[in-house]
Formats: C-alpha cells, structure tokens, sequence
C-alpha cells in the first residue's frame, strides 16, 4: 500500500515514517509539506539521509492520489478539519491524527478547541479509532479519526472498570504528565529549554481539549454521562505520558488482584496493553519508542478508592503508533502488523 504523510515536517510525521519505514505491507511513496515543498526531506531531518530520498510534496491532493493510497494527517487542529474532506473526495483514505473529527458535537469542539468545527457530514463519517477498545469499527473504514494522547492512556486505563461498574465513573480524577514533545515541533514559550528544564507544571487546568474526548469514552463504558477532572503537567522530558487515575470502588470487598484479573481479561490477546503484576507500577521510560500501554493499579481497602497508573510514548501509541494500528485494522491486517518492536530501553 502507498502512504503519504502530510505534516511530515512535525513530530507526529517524522514518526510515522520511522514507523512505516518498517511496516511490510507499506511504503511512504509522498512526504508533503506547506512550507518546504521542493526541498529534500533529508535537510530537515538529517538522521534519515539515506533512509528517505527525494523532495517533499506540495500539499496537493490530485497529485497525492496519483501517488498514494492513503494519507495520515499529523497536521494542527483546524488544518485537518479543512484538508480531510480534500483528501476523501480526491479518493484517498485519510487517517487523521489531530482532534478535528473525534469529537461528533460540533458545538462542544468549538466550545473545548476555540476554532470552528469541522462539517458535520465529515463529523459523522470518521471512525473514532481507539482501538483497543472500538477497534471493530474500524474494519472497512476509509476515514479514521486517531484519539489524542492523554485521552489513549487515560480511557485504556479507566475503560475495564467502568465498563464493569466496579468504580464510580463520576468520582474519577485524572492526574497526567507529558513530555514535551507532545506540544508539537514549532517553537513556542511553554516548550522551550529554559522554561521546562528543572521544572513541573500544570497546565490548561479545567480547560484542556481532551477532556471532552474522555468524558465521550467514559460515558459510552458507564452508559451514562460522565464528567471527570483532568489536569496535565508538563515535565522535563521529551516522550511519554503518565495518567494517574483515583476512583471510588463500588464494592469495597473487591481487591486489587481482583481488578488486576478483570484488566487481564479485558485485555486478553490485545498484544499492546500489558497489565503489570501487583505491586509493580509503570514507568514512561518502559514504554518508550514502542506501541505499548502498560497499566499498573493498587486498590487501598482504607479509602475504598483505587489508583491506576497508565503509561504510553505519547508520538507511538499516543499517535503514529495507533494511526498505523488503525490502517492494520481498516484493511483487515494483524493489528500488530509493522508495530512489534520492543521499547528502546534505557
Ligand atoms: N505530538 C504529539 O505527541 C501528538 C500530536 N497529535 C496531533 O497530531 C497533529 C500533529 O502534531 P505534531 O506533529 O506534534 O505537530 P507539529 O507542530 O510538530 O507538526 C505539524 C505540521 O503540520 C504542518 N502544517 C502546519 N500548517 C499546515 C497547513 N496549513 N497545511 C498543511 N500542513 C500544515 C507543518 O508542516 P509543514 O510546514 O511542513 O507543512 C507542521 O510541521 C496535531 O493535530 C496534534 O495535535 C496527536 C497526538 C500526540
Ligand atoms: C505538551 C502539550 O502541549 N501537549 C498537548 C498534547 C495534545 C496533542 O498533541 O493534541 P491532540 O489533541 O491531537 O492529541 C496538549 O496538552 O495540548
């Protein structure tokens, strides 16, 4: 299959064709770009000389189809909103890695994402990939909206135990820390060296975009809606994503190795969701360069509450990752397919 990334000059683009450069039933055949077109991709990204050949494309979606059969989109919230409905009408399958299309409510994206939603007909037509947990309607897609990064570790954490009814959806509190690459490649004051190193920080608290994406998964596992607080840190790190999760249990006799074997059976043959042994938590640096989600949880039978802990590499499963899950999935491939290396430790 023929893929072209648009947005390849971002964090997200540069990691789908690491990835895609060892997926065997893909080849990257266009890397496009808004402000290099022409230029050789190698120039602005040195480490792969000799691995990507040629000069980046413009973003142009009649000369992309004739190259490609699928585009992923690792381009900024807005920029996807207008671009997808481009891509799908010129015949490709598109792959969107922004929030454009997970939330369907347009009102509540423009409330959470302060830009103007996306057309509602192409609001309806993405699939919401999370694919753990939604997976099965991804087969046969040909517009797949790929979750964001927290809401990926967080709901992969929550989901068997609300689903369950085992935790109290309303009581949950997300506590989350990200690297720094999450914010992107352009420069900006909140990302750069000085401002992050030797330092933690809370951010967007009570107002983050991805809040709304949760509170959509939990509420399709608790059948019910759900609100939740949810507020990110930013820690002086490049990758990886850790959600801390506390929750009241609904039966206090339940203990921890009995939502340990829940999770176990959850999860059972979901390759890239590991379920850590009792009294082991995980940490970012375990999951780091892979598509792997570990998940750690501790029920305290003093407080009735539990605490579940999350980890993924926020640019892999919290990105380029899932999105090649997601291809694997829309076209009936193994969802391992291309993603089975092991994370690159220390
Ligand atoms: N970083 C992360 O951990 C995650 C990111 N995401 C989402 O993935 C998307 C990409 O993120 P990320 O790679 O970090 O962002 P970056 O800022 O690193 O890259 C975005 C790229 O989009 C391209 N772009 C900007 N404007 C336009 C335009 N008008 N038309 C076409 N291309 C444009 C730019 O490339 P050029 O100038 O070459 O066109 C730019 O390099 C975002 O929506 C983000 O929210 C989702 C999950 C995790
Ligand atoms: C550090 C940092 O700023 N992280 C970003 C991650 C969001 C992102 O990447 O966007 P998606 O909504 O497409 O997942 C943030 O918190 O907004």
């Amino acid at each position: 299959m023929r893929a072209a990334i648009v947005g390849s000059t971002g964090y997200g683009g540069v990691e789908l064709i690491r990835l895609l450069e060892a997926h065997p039933n893909v080849t990257v055949t266009s890397v496009v770009s808004s402000s290099s077109a022409g230029s050789y991709y190698s120039e602005t990204f040195p480490h792969l000389t000799e691995i990507v050949a040629g000069v980046m494309d413009d973003v142009d979606p009649a000369l992309i189809r004739g190259k490609a059969d699928v585009v992923f989109l690792a381009t900024p919230h807005g920029v996807s909103a207008q671009l997808a409905p481009r891509f799908l009408e010129a015949g490709l399958k598109v792959i969107d890695l922004s929030g454009d299309f997970r939330l369907k409510d347009p009102a509540a994206y423009e409330a959470w994402y302060k830009k103007g939603a996306a057309d509602q007909a192409y609001l309806d037509r993405a699939v919401f990939g999370m694919c753990e947990l939604f997976g099965d309607e991804v087969a046969g897609a040909d517009f797949v909206s790929n979750p964001g990064c927290f809401p990926t570790a967080t709901t992969l954490g929550l989901y068997p135990a609300v689903k369950a009814g085992w935790i109290d959806p309303n009581s949950i509190i997300i506590d989350s820390k990200t690297g720094v690459s999450g914010a992107g490649r352009g420069l900006n004051l909140s990302s750069h060296f000085s401002e992050v190193n030797e330092n933690l920080k809370a951010y967007k608290v009570n107002q983050h975009q991805h809040t709304p994406e949760i509170e959509m998964v939990l509420s399709r596992a608790a059948g019910r809606p759900v609100t939740t607080t949810f507020t990110t840190h930013l820690v002086p790190m490049t990758r990886g994503i850790m959600s801390t999760m506390y929750a009241a249990v609904t039966d206090r006799d339940r203990t921890t190795g009995d939502f340990l074997q829940l999770y176990r059976e959850f999860y059972q043959d979901r390759r890239f969701i590991r379920i850590r042994q009792a009294g082991t938590y995980p940490a970012t640096k375990e999951v780091y360069g892979s598509n792997y989600c570990d998940i750690g949880l501790n029920v305290d039978a003093r407080t009735g509450r539990i605490t579940i802990i999350s980890v993924i590499d926020n640019l892999v499963k919290g990105a380029a990752g899932q999105a090649i899950q997601n291809l694997n999935l829309m076209m009936g491939w193994d969802e391992t397919l291309g993603l089975g290396f092991a994370p690159v430790y220390p």
